[in-house]
């Protein structure tokens, strides 16, 4: 039965155009997050409209922290770090793991006390990870369960620093303690051996040191925190749906401008290009501190190819869309080493099996990733999909859902806010030939 919620979405015989992509998300968290951290003004343009950073933005404000907002930019009136308010409200962190995990470095920093609260997806993963070290720091945190939101925060003896080896490679637990150590007087230290995004570090110009097998990373109230004045790149993860979209497509050519092209967050256009994908990047220049190109694929004949555990947390928000295009390669693909993905919105490897499965592809799903047995000439079987409300998975399937013969339906497709608003509208604009 279709419901209201559900989005219906037709083959396409041509993919054509520019999409409207959104602005970065997690360079769009952290620029309101950093301008608030600073004392004075930060005007920041191309600030992303969807659901998640809305959801920053709404808590900094709960903070203390003034921020108007005007058509696609903002302004902040930056508190500095010892001006935020302990809020007389809940902080609700909506579907936002960013937002949680990088306010709750924060809150413990700044000493300010407050409770995160989030929806039912954010309330059911795992905050274990960034309890253990804000503990350590210092700070008092009272989780559902030992574990779970809500999170209730606060801190009564100094902050102590950290000396911290990232047990796990995530940019949010990297990003929560670095941001609690701006309170410190003495370093808190993370250590990371496998790089993930590193938008904190470039945005607040951090002290690394890399050496040969691993980056080791410095904040303390000795920090300048700089005003965040740039515009933001366009969002690679929303531009991977129209790169996987245009490569498998028979009848295709899609241009994007602005696309971030961070190293340490684009590994899914090299895994694309070593398929054999038809990419070509141009004008490649910066936007405040961030790289961005513009990219254009067309329909290519693509091979299969292997992610390691080693590729995955520089495209752990793209392997859903990756596995589609893995559908119509040549040959048998395998994803392993990509665990985390349980812990995101939904269980990514197992929503994405679910849908793979509705649409009659040869594959296996392991604990850590998944085999797909590939084939150029793949029709997926119509289908009535389910998002389980996780964007990337809505996105994913109606990606694939152009591909078929018949019309497919993706359920609660309107989760596609929480990162891409004006998804359906741009996969509206590339069909309509
Ligand atoms: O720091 C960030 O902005 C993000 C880090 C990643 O999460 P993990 O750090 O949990 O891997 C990613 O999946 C998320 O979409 C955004
Ligand atoms: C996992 C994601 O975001 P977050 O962890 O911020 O909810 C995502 O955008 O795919």
């Amino acid at each position: 039965m279709k419901s209201s919620m559900d989005k219906e979405v037709q083959p396409a015989s041509v993919l054509r155009g520019s999409p409207s992509l959104p602005a970065d998300k997690s360079i769009s968290h952290r620029s309101v997050i950093f301008a608030s951290l600073h004392q004075g003004h930060s005007t920041i343009t191309n600030f992303s409209t969807a659901a998640d950073p809305h959801s920053t933005i709404c808590c900094m404000r709960s903070l203390g922290v003034n921020i108007q907002e005007k058509d696609h930019s903002i302004k902040v009136e930056g508190v500095g770090r010892d001006g935020l308010k302990s809020p007389d409200e809940d902080l609700d962190c909506g579907n936002s793991g960013t937002t949680m995990r990088l306010l709750s470095g924060i809150i413990a920093g700044a000493g300010t006390t407050a409770q995160l609260i989030g929806d039912k997806s954010l309330s059911s993963r795992t905050m274990q990870r960034i309890i253990d070290p804000l503990t350590d720091m210092g700070a008092q945190i009272d989780a559902r369960d030992g574990d779970f939101a809500p999170l209730h925060i606060q801190r009564n003896g100094k902050l102590q620093p950290l000396h911290f080896p990232l047990p796990i490679p995530s940019a949010q637990l990297k990003s929560c303690v670095l941001l609690a150590g701006l309170f410190g007087d003495d370093p808190t230290t993370v250590i990371e051996t496998l790089p993930s995004r590193d938008h904190t570090e470039r945005l607040l110009q951090l002290d690394i040191q890399e050496q040969k097998d691993k980056k080791i990373i410095h904040s303390s109230r000795a920090d300048n925190i700089p005003a965040q004045s740039y515009r933001i790149p366009n969002d690679f993860s929303a531009a991977s749906f129209w790169l996987v979209a245009g490569a498998v497509h028979p009848e295709a050519k899609i241009s994007m401008k602005a696309v971030g092209m961070n190293p340490t967050r684009n590994a899914a256009l090299e895994i694309l290009k070593n398929m054999n994908a038809e990419i070509t990047v141009s004008d490649r220049r910066k936007e405040g501190a961030e790289p961005v190109a513009d990219i254009t694929v067309s329909s290519s004949q693509l091979q299969p190819v292997d992610i390691t555990k080693e590729m995955v947390p520089n495209c752990i928000d793209e392997i859903p869309i990756l596995a589609v295009a893995m559908l119509f390669a040549d040959g048998t693909s395998k994803i392993t080493g990509a665990e985390e993905l349980r812990h995101k919105e939904t269980d990514r490897l197992a929503a994405l099996s679910d849908i793979l499965k509705k649409a009659g592809a040869s594959f296996m799903e392991f604990e850590d990733g998944i085999e797909i047995h590939g084939n150029p000439d793949f029709t997926p079987q119509q289908g009535s999909f389910s998002s389980e409300h996780d964007h990337r998975i809505a996105m994913s399937a109606a990606v694939l859902s152009l591909m078929g013969e018949q019309p497919s339906q993706i359920s609660n497709a309107a989760c596609t806010d929480i990162s891409y608003p004006n998804f359906w509208d741009d996969l509206q604009l590339l069909t309509n030939w």
